[in-house]
């Protein structure tokens, strides 16, 4: 069962009243990135190209001019999954009738950290720093162990 956006919030930090939706909490942009090196997927570990933040287009609105291709964006908020459930993201339904799409992987229960997704422009748009992109969602769900992975604190210091 998803859980209510106002459960939500009280694991995302910091959350404004007008992020707060029926069934989840939308997420912010805070920096894009592009990648620029390859990465590696091993059986055995994995390595992440370097990416680099791209320069807002306009400094004054802090906005980013994105031409089609794919990005990592990362998001503003802190997220922390509690025990007992697992997140998803979906794209703000504005984002996607732009043309454009937010894909997730797994959040993890017991993940704490600002995460990033892979953005996909298909046709050019604006996008202002602060701005709500996308919404996570919260489903009830069984684990085994919590999260413990590499990713763990990230962003947060
Ligand atoms: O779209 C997503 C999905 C997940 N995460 C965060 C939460 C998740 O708990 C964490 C780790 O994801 P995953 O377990 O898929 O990472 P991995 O590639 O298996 O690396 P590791 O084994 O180091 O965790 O990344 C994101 O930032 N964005």
């Amino acid at each position: 069962m998803y859980r209510a956006g106002s459960f939500v919030a009280q694991h995302i930090t910091p959350v404004s009243e007008d992020q707060v939706q029926p069934n989840g909490v939308d997420l912010t942009l805070d920096a894009i990135l592009e990648q620029v090196e390859s990465g590696r997927i091993g059986r055995e570990g994995k390595t992440i190209g370097e990416r680099r933040a791209l320069d807002v287009s306009d400094p004054v609105t802090e906005t980013y001019h994105l031409e089609p291709g794919g990005y990592v964006l990362q998001y503003a908020e802190t997220v922390h999954i509690p025990e007992g459930h697992v997140g998803y993201i979906y794209p703000r339904s504005s984002l996607m009738r732009n043309s454009c799409m937010l894909n997730t992987a797994v959040w993890d229960a017991g993940y704490e950290g600002k995460g990033e997704g892979l953005l996909q422009v298909h046709h050019p748009i604006e996008l202002e720093r602060g701005a709500r992109v996308a919404q996570i969602v919260l489903a009830e769900a069984t684990h085994d162990d919590t999260y413990d992975g590499s990713y763990q604190g990230e962003r947060t210091e």
